[in-house]
């Protein structure tokens, strides 16, 4: 039946509105800060290499990660990964124990080198599984399960290790008495790995755990803060810009159905791009993501069946005659539209000397037209089975449009192979999406389907195969660890892609679990991501 009524996507307005972003400000963009911080990267890198310790220096790699101020170290990182992977330290010591064991393992994979799982293997016994006396060391189990989730197709001997030690961290948390600071960490991975975590986003939460920790290194504490305030007030300044765009455009007023969501569609690209030097990328991507947004719940929530297909066909056809046949607010979107992809288009020309026009057009036309299959699946009730869902759902979640807009920002030459790989919507598009997909899945169909929405990859699940809600759940969990094992195999393989954009990729996933372990993050505030944003944002690290 078509609606006569319209609808609304029923989402509350902006908790940050324009002067509230506009007044932000911060000490932090004085040049005295960046002096010390400089200082104090030097001491780091000395303490870094000059470290005999190779247990240490993993222990340091890791809270430079998780600190998110690794980006200033990675010379230094790979040079004493290399050596490490090099000498075998990590499994031929006579006091083998599991902490250090998984502890390389993790790292090592991160960075691209090939460490079997047979590592493991002298932490089993005679029936192969892991020896129950490990349930002393909770650090070492804590390591052997971030270390699963390094997994690769095949490698049972990791999903032995995840189950083992997660039932373990659990018992844990439940029977003992743990140290604060042991006991947040296990808490923390038992929600979202260290593997599936963005950097940025979770840097600050990080910085305030560490500072619980005994033997804290008072430098590296003092730069994580330093560097986390600095790189703040960059993003306030990016966040400014894009307020400004937003407003210009009056989209919130013209279309007030969608989601005004400048603040969030920007904390995905802190997640994506966290580099402070993509500070123009962000700003691009965000607005990206706000255009994804709104034409997102224009096809959700307010279009008929009818001008949803117009929408599409103008999308394809780029050209006057199919706007004229728009109805004025899908003409505003479609001209917001045209200008983003040609200021795109015209930076891209101008610093790399390529014309992309065609291929922002090109994944503009795939994603409405996914988007268009979705909208005639919700308008005649037809019930996609799992299959179909998705083949047209991992499109639709919008991943290759950004990841096109991410690879021709970031990439300097632009690579022709990767180029193509990217046209040919390459795996590493497809995992990244998949991801995306099901993560978004989780964390917003609940609300989705109160409003009418096309059934999603749960509710397939459920018409499907007659399974739970719950039971639904957990399969798509499922799901998305499959994905990840390919997502992880490829760091094995041959890419035609830079180590910036693979990253940007996986990042992509990661941040949708980020965004979404509270519920509906991006739609719908809840009270853990208003708290991570004001910590991102708006207050400094004190
Ligand atoms: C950034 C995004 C991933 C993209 C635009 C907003 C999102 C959070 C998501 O919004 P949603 O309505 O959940 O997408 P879908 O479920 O309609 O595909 C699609
Ligand atoms: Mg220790
Ligand atoms: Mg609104
Ligand atoms: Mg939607
Ligand atoms: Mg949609
Ligand atoms: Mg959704």
């Amino acid at each position: 039946q078509i609606q006569s009524t319209r609808r609304s996507g029923n989402y509350k307005p902006t908790l940050w509105d324009f002067d509230r972003i506009q007044s932000l400000t911060s000490v932090y963009t004085d040049e005295k800060y960046a002096t010390r911080a400089s200082e104090l990267v030097v001491q780091l890198k000395k303490l870094l290499c000059q470290e005999s310790n190779w247990l240490m220096q993993l222990e340091l790699i890791d809270d430079l990660h998780k600190l998110g101020v690794s980006y200033h170290f990675d010379n230094e990182i790979n040079q004493v990964l290399n050596r490490i992977y090099l000498e075998h330290k990590y499994c031929n010591n006579e006091e083998r124990d599991l902490y250090s064991t998984a502890l390389a393992f993790r790292l090592l994979r991160q960075n691209g080198f090939r460490v079997t799982q047979d590592v493991f293997d002298d932490f089993k016994n005679d029936e192969d599984e892991f020896e129950e006396s490990l349930g002393g060391d909770t650090e070492g189990v804590l390591q052997l399960y971030e270390a699963s989730f390094l997994l690769t197709e095949g490698e049972t001997s990791l999903e032995q290790a995840r189950l083992f030690s997660e039932n373990l961290l659990k018992k844990k948390l439940d029977d003992e008495v743990l140290d604060e600071f042991l006991s947040s960490l296990v808490r923390h991975s038992l929600e979202l790995p260290l593997h599936w975590s963005v950097q940025r986003p979770n840097a600050r939460w990080f910085a305030n755990a560490y500072s619980k920790k005994s033997q804290a290194n008072p430098i590296l504490l003092e730069l994580a803060k330093l560097d986390f305030n600095i790189v703040q007030a960059t993003y306030q300044q990016e966040l400014k810009e894009i307020s400004r765009w937003w407003k210009e455009t009056e989209l919130a007023e013209k279309l007030s159905f969608a989601r005004d969501r400048v603040v969030e569609n920007y904390i995905w690209n802190v997640g994506l791009l966290f580099k402070p030097q993509y500070g123009y990328a962000r700003i691009m991507t965000t607005k990206l993501f706000i255009l994804i947004t709104v034409i997102d719940d224009v096809f959700d929530v307010y279009g008929t069946l009818e001008e949803t297909q117009l929408f599409k066909n103008a999308t394809l056809r780029w050209d006057d005659e199919a706007i004229d046949q728009l109805p004025y607010y899908m003409k505003i979107c479609y001209m917001v539209l045209d200008s983003f992809i040609n200021e795109m288009a015209y930076h891209v020309l101008k610093e790399k000397d390529v014309l992309v026009i065609q291929d922002l057009r090109k994944t503009w036309g795939d994603l409405c037209s996914a988007y268009a299959k979705e909208a005639e699946w919700y308008h005649t009730g037809y019930k996609p089975t799992m299959e179909e869902y998705i083949n047209v759902a991992w499109i639709s979640i919008s991943a290759h449009t950004i990841l096109t807009h991410v690879f021709y920002l970031i990439s300097n030459p632009i690579e022709k192979e990767a180029a193509e790989s990217l046209r040919n919507y390459h795996d590493t598009i497809r995992y990244s999406a998949m991801v995306l997909r099901l993560a978004d899945d989780l964390g917003t169909s609940p609300h989705e389907m109160q409003r009418g929405d096309v059934p999603k990859a749960v509710e397939c699940y459920m018409n499907e195969t007659g399974a739970s809600r719950e039971e639904a759940r957990e399969h798509v969990m499922f799901m998305i660890r499959e994905i990840w094992m390919k997502t992880n195999g490829e760091r094995f393989r041959e890419s035609p892609f830079s180590d910036d954009f693979i990253r940007s990729a996986a990042d992509l996933g990661r941040q949708a679990q980020y965004m979404y372990q509270h519920g509906d993050g991006h739609g719908i505030s809840n009270p853990e991501m208003e708290e991570r944003i004001l910590g991102l944002i708006f207050q400094p690290i004190v």
